[in-house]
């Protein structure tokens, strides 16, 4: 009897913003063929994300309002893989939120195994380390230090927009945290694929231990609600004055002229570009302050824009 293939399953991770959906789209068109699954985990209620990603053809689950690992929703994930499972996929990419840590992965997988068996072959954590921000957010967030100590494989991403100098820093600074895990470049989510025929795990540097993350250590996630379409240099304006509040601003929105724009700000980037997406206008907010934010968010709003705007928890 030929003997049943088990699904390689990865764990993707990186801060907000570090390129994971880019990777996951880019290696999705890599894999065509082959029968693949996704477990999306973002840390708003609204899956910005899955509106992008359902677009192919693959089989995805989402899993929102905070972080995969965080004893809050680390059930929830465990019986999504465990769900998965029954699916026979050749891969599972499992993408965690930016601000997951995945100290605990391997406690995760061993009740997976209990529940589901051994239809999981774990294949790895990769890890992307944004060539922009990497640095600076590295200074304030344990997340981050986390992420990559706990990879078997780092991907720097965005190389298109930093010189070798910076690539030859950002790979001493991985080495500080992660000694042994291997290092790819990667330009819009491409990159060399071989580790996919590769044991990962061989490049296994830390001991499993207890995430960070946990229901206090959330951070407040914000949706806004416009049912007009704004001008592009009035939203860009009030973004600047919001973003040093911010981690991330991610979603679709309305704009005069151009209809409807995905719109994406990491660190002091903003990106606007149309979208062929089908989605009513909602963008995430991810607060660094707190629920200060929204005070900030309405000024900053009313001082550029002048109309009502809407913002949920
Ligand atoms: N120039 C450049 N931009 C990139 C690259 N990779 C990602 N980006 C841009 O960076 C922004 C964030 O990319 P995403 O793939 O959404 O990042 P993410 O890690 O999934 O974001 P979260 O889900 O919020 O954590 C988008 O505007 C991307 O187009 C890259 O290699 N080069």
């Amino acid at each position: 009897m030929e003997e049943c293939k088990k699904t390689k399953l990865y764990v993707l991770t990186g801060f907000l913003g570090s390129g994971k959906t880019t990777v996951l789209l880019e290696l999705i068109k890599k894999l065509s063929g082959k029968r693949i699954g996704v477990i999306q985990n973002e840390f708003g209620k609204l899956g910005i994300d899955g509106a992008i990603l359902k677009n192919d053809d693959i089989e995805m689950m989402e899993i929102n309002r905070g972080s995969i690992f965080c004893s809050c929703l680390k059930l929830s994930f465990v019986q999504a893989l465990a769900e998965m499972s029954k699916k026979d996929f050749d891969y599972l990419f499992v993408e965690s939120s930016g601000l997951g840590d995945p100290s605990n992965v391997d406690e995760i997988m061993k009740a997976v195994e209990a529940i589901a068996g051994d239809k999981y072959e774990f294949s790895g954590v990769v890890c992307l380390v944004d060539a922009i921000n990497f640095i600076e957010q590295l200074n304030d967030l344990e997340t981050v230090n986390r992420q990559l100590k706990h990879c078997h494989l780092a991907v720097i991403t965005k190389s298109d927009l930093v010189n070798k100098e910076r690539v030859e820093n950002l790979k001493n600074e991985i080495r500080k945290i992660n000694p042994i895990c291997k290092i790819e470049l990667s330009n819009m989510g491409i990159f060399d694929y071989s580790f996919l025929k590769e044991d990962l795990m061989e490049y296994q540097w830390a001991e499993s231990e207890d995430t960070t993350n946990s229901e206090e250590t959330k951070p407040k996630t914000l949706f806004m609600e416009v049912d007009y379409a704004v001008e592009e240099e009035k939203l860009i304006e009030f973004l600047k004055d919001v973003i040093p509040e911010l981690y991330r601003v991610k979603g679709f929105i309305e704009i005069e002229g151009k209809g409807l724009c995905q719109l994406d700000v990491v660190g002091e980037k903003i990106d606007i570009k149309s979208s062929r997406d089908n989605k009513e206008s909602k963008v995430v907010f991810i607060s660094k302050v707190g629920p200060a934010v929204i005070k900030s968010l309405f000024s900053a709003w009313e001082k550029h824009i002048g109309k009502k705007m809407k913002l949920k928890n």
